[in-house]
């Protein structure tokens, strides 16, 4: 559904070519400053403009409707509204017949029916991660001194991303890339096995991040190579900080006062230049598709600051829960 937490609650609405999109956020403590300043940081790394990103520029600024009193959170809910103001329909006409490979037409069209809004990909569109990123603001306001902090390691299998964004470009392609995402200075003990522990919570939401496909914590997959012995972490002192990490900073699903690492896998995005091939609906009779519009040819460089926003959503609700229990 549309909602996620148990204590630091986020709601999403809003669709890419409607009037706006959003978040409400409910149960923030109360007394935490906020303004709408605040959130342009973040917000301002989530836009585009840069290569290889759609040239469908939006002002992205935050009006927050509700739940702050003189700069300061009041405990009611916090709802930040975004404007769409450079939205061009036209480009989708022809995907309510001819749905796009790879993206949610199909899909969202036999789910919900013909009132599914197709356009900019609808309620589907990366343009949701805005309310996310703002959320994610106020989740690190709340973890205070915990540091998150993400960047792209990878484009398209490079580390050279400018020549691998050439080279997508100048075949009319899209590419992929890998997000890893770093948190430092967490207290030992946040996490909540065992449906709700750190990896569990984590990922929930970073598989909410429209065209992400995988993610691996610490040594991830190369663990099931390793021994026993090459993969434990040594503890080292009496505040957990252990000699390698392979754990990635968690043990049963609860931090260990280790760094926390994750890696994210992002797909090339699925609306390219290149002529594909799909199923008219209508006719049942296969078709070249040809796909208009304003894409982003690696979704991947503008991933970073949501992939540390649902981090800090997803922490900043174990750090409540916690205080919770404690209480
Ligand atoms: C920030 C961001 C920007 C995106 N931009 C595009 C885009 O320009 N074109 C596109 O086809 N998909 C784009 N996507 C991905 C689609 O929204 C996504 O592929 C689609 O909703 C289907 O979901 P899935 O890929 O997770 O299956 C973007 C995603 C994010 C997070
Ligand atoms: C608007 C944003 O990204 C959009 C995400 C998106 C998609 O399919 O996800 C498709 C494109 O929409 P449009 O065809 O309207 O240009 C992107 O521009 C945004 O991220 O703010």
């Amino acid at each position: 559904m549309n909602n996620f937490g148990r204590i630091f609650k986020i709601s999403i609405f809003g669709e890419s070519h409607g009037k706006g999109v959003g978040i409400t956020i409910d149960g923030c403590p109360s007394g935490i400053s906020l303004t709408e300043e605040d959130l342009l940081p973040d917000l301002s790394r989530r836009k585009s403009g840069a290569k290889g990103t759609t040239p469908r520029i939006e002002k992205d600024l935050p009006n927050i409707l509700s739940g702050t009193f003189k700069g300061k959170t009041t405990g009611a809910p916090i709802i930040i509204l975004f404007h769409n103001t450079n939205t061009q329909s036209k480009d989708y006409s022809n995907l309510l017949d001819t749905p796009r490979p790879g993206h949610a037409d199909f899909v969202a069209q036999h789910k919900f029916g013909k009132n599914n809004d197709y356009t900019g990909g609808g309620h589907f569109s990366g343009r949701i991660t805005l309310g996310i990123v703002a959320a994610g603001t106020v989740a690190k306001k709340i973890l205070g001194d915990v540091n998150i902090d993400a960047k792209l390691t990878e484009i398209g299998g490079k580390t050279d991303f400018d020549a691998a964004i050439e080279e997508a470009l100048l075949e009319h392609d899209s590419i992929g890339g890998i997000v890893e995402c770093k948190a430092n200075n967490l207290p030992i003990g946040l996490g909540e096995p065992f449906f709700d522990s750190v990896e569990s919570m984590i990922s929930h939401l970073v598989f909410a991040i429209p065209a992400t496909k995988g993610i691996e914590f610490g040594s991830g997959f190369d663990a099931a190579k390793m021994t026993g012995s090459e993969h434990n972490d040594n503890i080292l002192s009496a505040d957990g900080k252990t000699e390698t990490n392979h754990a990635a900073g968690i043990n049963g699903g609860i931090t260990n006062g280790n760094e926390i690492v994750f890696r994210v896998a992002i797909k090339p995005t699925s609306s390219i230049g290149v002529s594909q091939k799909t199923m008219n609906i209508s006719t049942s009779e296969m078709e070249d598709l040809l796909i208009e519009g304003r894409h982003d040819a690696c979704i991947a460089l503008r991933v970073p600051v949501i992939v540390e926003a649902v981090t800090a959503i997803a922490l900043a609700d174990l750090k409540l829960l916690d205080k919770a229990r404690k209480a």
